[in-house]
């Protein structure tokens, strides 16, 4: 007979540390705090302040963190049914709901603290009306009531550049618009390819993801149309001269390689082609801020 193995105190600590860190969802955070920084760098000409940068990433990244906890929280029925997510802390009850409250809550209010006392009160309301957009106004109610949940929705997700600015500037401005333009254009495919490849799990969960309500043909053609858009976006930092020439080359190559896997997704498809577009997107974002700040840096 099978004697049950005690799990040692170390083994349960470290497993509870990484379900806290699992509920914020890091590596989403993480690319958005490349953004943020991005925002601050653009936002001056030269050297940046420490301080605001400093506490600037820590405040949004704790309040990226904050919602997407309650993002975890607010989604555990759900969660617990679809494939990609029934093994989270919540569903599997490694973290119950009191805790993961109550760790929202408190990351939460740190982020909102911090930016509040030392960056600036703007920042914080900002950073503070953001998290409430995902956590209350996409999860609570857009995710389960329109179509258009995740283009609405994404614009919670495209605030970070602007909240890096404002964390820097104190003030807001029109180029800061342009980078959440970009985001915000760049959500859509980014996540409907991803809602393709699971749209049988958003429809046993009554989700009205765009496949479920609309057929994956005609996402598949939103995909491609919005991409189409993503790349005019991509354009406006050079048009009211932000951005230079290495910017544009970088963007416009970025643009096309998104735009010819739009394209072949649409009338080309192949098995595993929406998980590749999905992940593309992600390279996509994190090369295209990256180029805004060389060029940034080495020509503006
Ligand atoms: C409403 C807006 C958005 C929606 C609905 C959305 C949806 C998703 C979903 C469902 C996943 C999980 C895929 C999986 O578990 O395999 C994901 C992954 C990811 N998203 Fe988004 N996303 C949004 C906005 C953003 C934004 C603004 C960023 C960054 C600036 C971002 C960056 C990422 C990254 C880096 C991943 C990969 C995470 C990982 O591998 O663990 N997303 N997104
Ligand atoms: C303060 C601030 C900048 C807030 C932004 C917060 C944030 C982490 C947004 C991420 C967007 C995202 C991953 C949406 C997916 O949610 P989902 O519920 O559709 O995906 P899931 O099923 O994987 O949970």
């Amino acid at each position: 007979m099978n004697k049950p193995i005690a799990m040692s105190s170390q083994v349960r600590l470290n497993l509870y540390w990484r379900d806290y860190l699992e509920m914020t969802k890091p590596k989403v955070v993480a690319l958005m705090l490349l953004t943020v920084l991005v925002g601050m760098c653009l936002a001056l000409p030269g050297a940046i302040p420490l301080q605001p940068m400093i506490f600037g990433m820590a405040g949004i990244g704790l309040m990226a963190g904050s919602a997407a906890a309650m993002n975890h929280l607010i989604d555990r029925r759900i969660d617990g049914i679809m494939a990609r997510t029934y093994n989270r802390p919540l569903p599997k009850g490694r973290v119950s709901v009191t805790r993961a409250l109550t760790f929202a809550l408190v990351i939460g209010a740190l982020g909102f603290i911090t930016l509040y006392v030392l960056v600036n009160p703007l920042t914080a309301w900002l950073t503070f009306a953001s998290l409430l957009g995902y956590a209350v106004v996409y999860t609570a109610y857009l995710k389960r009531a329109t179509s258009q949940n995740i283009v609405i929705g994404g614009l919670a997700g495209a605030m970070p550049p602007l909240l890096g600015w404002t964390a820097i500037t104190n003030e807001f401005h029109g180029n800061a618009l342009l980078l959440v333009i970009i985001i915000f254009t760049w959500t859509p495919p980014h996540f409907w390819a991803l809602a393709i490849h699971r749209e049988k799990e958003y429809a046993k969960v009554d989700i009205p993801m765009l496949p479920v309500t609309h057929g994956i043909e005609f996402t598949k053609t939103c995909i491609l149309l919005y991409t189409l858009l993503l790349g005019l976006a991509c354009l406006l930092p050079v048009i009211v001269g932000m951005s230079g020439p290495i910017y544009l080359i970088g963007s416009t190559v970025l643009s096309c390689m998104f735009l010819f896997k739009a394209w072949q997704l649409k009338y080309a498809d192949k098995p595993g082609l929406a998980m590749q577009v999905f992940k593309f997107s992600i390279y996509h974002l994190m090369a295209l801020f990256m180029v805004l700040l060389v060029d940034h840096y080495l020509w503006s």
